[in-house]
């Protein structure tokens, strides 16, 4: 479970709070949407959950243990796909998997199994030998996700993960990561794309300008909306007044 409260993020020399009395309570095996308009804070409440960057105020707990004060044995329990490719282009899919699997302490004598594994799964294991720098956008991405689930984390941290990956690649990763869900795995994921939310995630939060306006079932939310689909409801939410 992930508890957030009454968090606040103000970035050096901006004039406005990027994130400004923002609460959530992210339950244990959802597939949680982030959902906003550009610049309405989606990257920023992610990072500071990842613990990439640091709130102004406010608390955050991780499966029970709170951010700021157990933040190593939380960085052992999340993973993190960010939005831009954290992978090395002049480096193999396999060396990359390699460099990530030991920075996140994967047992060396199982590693490489579980990379043959896991890349088989998602149909890259032809490619595993290749440079990155080779791949098209969905391989990337497709290799970017196993970056992060390497070490097998109870929560994962999904940035836009289907940004720039043609429709195959992102039915691929889709039916992967609800199979992780059911394994266990709390997914947390960004996204413009609302009809992929709406058959993705079991809640979503909508949020606009630092701050959550709502969080609920899709269906439900369009069903209180007497909308025809999530999109309509976006809209409506973060209409510019
Ligand atoms: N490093 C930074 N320094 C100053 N301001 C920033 C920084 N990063 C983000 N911001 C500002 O914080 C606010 C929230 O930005 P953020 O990137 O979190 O939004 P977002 O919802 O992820 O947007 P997008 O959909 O475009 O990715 C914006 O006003 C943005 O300009």
């Amino acid at each position: 479970m992930i508890e957030i409260e009454k968090l606040y993020k103000k970035y050096k020399n901006a004039d406005v709070f990027a994130l400004e009395d923002f609460n959530l309570t992210i339950k244990s095996n959802e597939i949680h949407g982030v959902l906003g308009p550009n610049g309405a804070g989606k990257t920023t409440l992610m990072s500071i959950l990842s613990g990439l960057i640091l709130p102004t105020s406010g608390k955050v707990s991780i499966q029970g243990k709170e951010l700021q004060k157990d933040l190593n044995k939380i960085k052992s329990l999340i993973g993190i796909v960010p939005q831009e490719y954290a992978l090395y282009p002049t480096l193999t899919a396999r060396e990359n998997l390699l460099f990530f699997g030991k920075i996140y302490k994967v047992p060396s004598n199982i590693l490489n199994d579980k990379i043959n594994l896991l890349a088989e799964r998602i149909g890259m294991n032809k490619f595993l030998d290749k440079k990155i720098e080779s791949f098209s956008g969905g391989m990337k991405r497709r290799i970017n996700l196993l970056a992060g689930i390497l070490h097998q984390p109870e929560i994962l941290f999904l940035d836009e993960p289907t940004v720039g990956v043609d429709i195959q690649s992102k039915l691929i990763l889709l039916e992967y990561l609800k199979e992780l869900n059911q394994q266990g795995m709390t997914i947390v994921y960004t996204s413009h794309h609302m009809a992929e939310a709406e058959d993705f995630c079991t809640r979503i939060t909508i949020m606009n300008l630092g701050k959550a306006i709502i969080t609920e079932e899709p269906k439900k939310l369009i069903q209180e909306h007497n909308a025809h689909n999530l999109e309509e409801v976006f809209v409506s939410l973060t209409k510019l007044s």
